[in-house]
């Protein structure tokens, strides 16, 4: 068992399928998301702010403003996977270049890594979630088993002058600190 691709325990009675390269020399396994989620246009969210911002005639407040931030947030779709690897590998999660032509889709991390030590975490068990903004000025449904993004296994490599670290890995998204 030298690398792949199980279901997180939640989503193991979810009739999801694992990963797969869609081709003979697909570098990408093909993750789907796990659930039907609504993908908020930023575009209309950032509309209505401002045009609300222009009936009142004023700047945003700082709660305000914290709130639109919120809301502007990417979305972690679930995909109900977790990878294992080898220690010296990780997996980069690329989006699928027709994510922003056809569906409006955008990657805001650029690429997502999964560190293999995040596999069967404390937290989370080491699901995989990718993060999404609709760009677009419609909301944007993601039906379950929608292919949202690509994973790509990959060996990394390691500077002479590091102190190696000795932290366990807790969860992903800021659980090393800020
Ligand atoms: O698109 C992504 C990116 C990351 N992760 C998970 C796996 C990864 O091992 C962990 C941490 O990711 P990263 O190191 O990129 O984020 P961070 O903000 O540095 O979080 P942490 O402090 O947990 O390392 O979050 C995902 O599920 N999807
Ligand atoms: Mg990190």
């Amino acid at each position: 068992m030298k690398r792949g691709f199980e279901f997180v325990t939640s989503a193991a009675q979810a009739g999801l399928k694992l990963p797969q390269r869609a081709t003979k020399q697909a570098a990408g396994y093909d993750l789907a998301s796990s659930q039907t989620v609504v993908l908020p246009s930023v575009w209309k969210l950032g509309l209505l702010r401002a045009l609300k911002l222009i009936r009142k005639g004023r700047q945003l407040t700082t709660a305000e403003s914290a709130a639109a931030s919120a809301d502007l947030q990417p979305y972690l779709v679930p995909t109900g996977i977790k990878a294992y690897m080898q220690p010296n590998e990780v997996l980069i999660i690329a989006n699928r270049s027709s994510n922003p032509l056809k569906r409006n889709l955008i990657l805001p991390n650029g690429i997502g890594v999964i560190d293999a030590d995040y596999y069967n975490n404390a937290n989370n068990e080491g699901e995989i979630f990718v993060q999404l903004i609709n760009w677009g000025i419609g909301d944007r449904t993601i039906h379950k088993g929608d292919r949202i993004a690509q994973g790509i296994f990959m060996p990394y490599l390691l500077a002479d002058q590091e102190a190696a670290p000795t932290a366990t890995r807790t969860g992903g998204f800021g659980s090393s600190g800020d």
